[in-house]
């Protein structure tokens, strides 16, 4: 079941979304030592970061991963963890514990068995994951053209005997990348799924009408596994 929260603008709704987020953080904690969070790139989390860092909750409990990263280290523009620790690991929320998907490893497809023992660490299930969208249905780094894409959507396997994170190469994305796999994603207590604009409206309208791999953000909305909410605004 989607819940579907419609907003003006993403400055009204960046507040909403960090606030319900930090709600499944206190939870987590209430009945856990730590509570792990994992976040999406790109430029939509950002207002949500910013209001996110300010919530009053016990960040030093709070372990913070990404659900996918450009196989580039923190110094170059394009890293999502750069863009974490900027936006987000900051005030309160510096206090937060951080887990990188970049290894540093020369390829992304080289780190995939040391992110899996790193996700293995992790205090799971994930109190909350937000993801965003692409004007292409992706998600995550679960890109259509992705060659690998169906291992990265494969549902049915258990959680164990998945990778959490799978390489996405070739020509996807102007930069390699690495995904957190659609079982992983959905081994949280809620998903959450955050967009603005008319086109990906659009897509999105497309993407929860059925799955389909030419929206690959079809299969997180379409399962029924993990509660998702959808923080959208048309502008
Ligand atoms: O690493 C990334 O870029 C993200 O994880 C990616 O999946 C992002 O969520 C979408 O591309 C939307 O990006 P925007 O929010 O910038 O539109």
């Amino acid at each position: 079941m989607v819940d579907i929260r419609w907003f003006d603008d993403n400055a009204s709704l960046a507040p909403a979304l960090a606030s319900a987020v930090a709600a499944d953080l206190r939870a987590a904690l209430q009945s856990g030592a730590e509570a792990a969070l994992a976040v999406s790139g790109g430029r939509s989390p950002v207002p949500v970061f910013e209001a996110l860092r300010e919530e009053d909750l016990d960040w030093a409990r709070v372990v913070v991963t990404l659900v996918d990263e450009r196989w580039v280290p923190e110094t170059d523009s394009a890293s999502n963890a750069a863009l974490v620790k900027a936006h987000l690991l900051q005030g309160r929320a510096a206090a937060a514990r951080f887990v990188p998907l970049y290894t540093g490893d020369a390829t992304a497809q080289d780190a995939e068995t040391k992110l899996a023992a790193t996700f293995k660490s992790l205090p799971l299930p994930f109190a909350a994951l937000i993801l965003g969208m692409g004007d292409d249905g992706h998600t995550a780094s679960l890109f259509p053209a992705s060659p690998n894409l169906d291992a990265g959507l494969a549902l049915g396997a258990s959680i164990a005997d998945t990778p959490p994170c799978l390489a996405q190469v070739g020509a996807v994305a102007p930069t390699e990348r690495m995904s957190m796999t659609l079982p992983w994603i959905l081994h949280a207590r809620r998903v959450y799924l955050q967009f603005g604009g008319a086109k990906k409206a659009e897509v999105f309208t497309a993407a929860l009408a059925e799955p389909n791999r030419q929206y690959p953000v079809s299969f997180v909305l379409a399962q029924t596994q993990t509660p998702v909410v959808v923080f959208a605004s048309r502008s």
